[in-house]
């Protein structure tokens, strides 16, 4: 499904700052020899990620999802030097690439690459979080969710990608409820319904859930 007129979509990519050659660079080649390369968020929402993180200047970053890096990198660039960004990810055949994505990016010393289960490794990690990128496995979002958002920083941030999930949150946008699309839908009620976030669902692409810790 469509959000937007395809056209009206051009006409926001044409007037979103470009992508540069790395990223230009991580696009193609995620599309040559990876599966699934829809999942890389691109120029639209890498932009904003990277915007976010700029305006936002988050000491911590979580990324749950690392895929080819594409996001990370993009969020990396918004740090400033002291800021980290520590980005989990349970397929470690990627692993080679992705890392020769971050060093060259300039900003591996910024980037803690983490394989391993997100459920497993959240808990082992140290301190807490100014800025959360959730784009990992549908059904685990709300344990994401729940597992971070007391060590989420007054004022912090919590981004959650693919929330539409392609329309499939609306019954006329799907033929049978899928247990993804039932996560999701769990996920947007318990975020809208939390006393400990205010929140927006924008819709960005495929929607990013957008809360803001109180
Ligand atoms: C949508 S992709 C991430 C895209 C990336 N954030 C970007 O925008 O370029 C989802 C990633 O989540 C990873 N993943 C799925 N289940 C996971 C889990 N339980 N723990 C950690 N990563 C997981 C997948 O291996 C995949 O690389």
């Amino acid at each position: 499904m469509e959000f937007i007129d395809p056209e009206l979509l051009e006409y926001c990519e044409a007037h979103t700052s470009e992508e540069d050659a790395l990223l230009k660079k991580i696009t193609r080649e995620t599309q040559a020899k990876v599966l699934m390369p829809r999942m890389l968020s691109g120029q639209l929402q890498g932009k904003f990620l990277e915007l976010m993180v700029k305006m936002h200047q988050p000491k911590t970053i979580l990324e749950i999802g690392t895929y080819t890096g594409y996001s990370a990198i993009c969020m990396a660039r918004g740090l400033s030097k002291e800021g980290k960004l520590i980005t989990l990810d349970i397929n470690d055949e990627l692993e080679k690439m992705v890392r020769g994505f971050f060093e060259e990016s300039g900003l591996s010393a910024q980037i803690d690459y983490r394989l391993g289960n997100a459920l497993d490794l959240i808990p082992t990690i140290e301190g807490d979080f100014d800025f959360v990128f959730i784009d990992a496995d549908k059904e685990n979002y709300l344990p994401y969710y729940q597992l971070v958002i007391d060590r989420v920083s007054k004022g912090g941030v919590i981004l959650a990608d693919n929330v539409l999930w392609s329309g499939k949150v609306l019954p006329k946008g799907r033929k049978k409820l899928d247990k993804d699309t039932a996560a999701l839908l769990e996920f947007n009620r318990f975020v809208q319904e939390d006393p400990r976030v205010e929140n927006s669902l924008l819709p960005i692409r495929d929607g990013l859930m957008l809360a803001r810790k109180l």
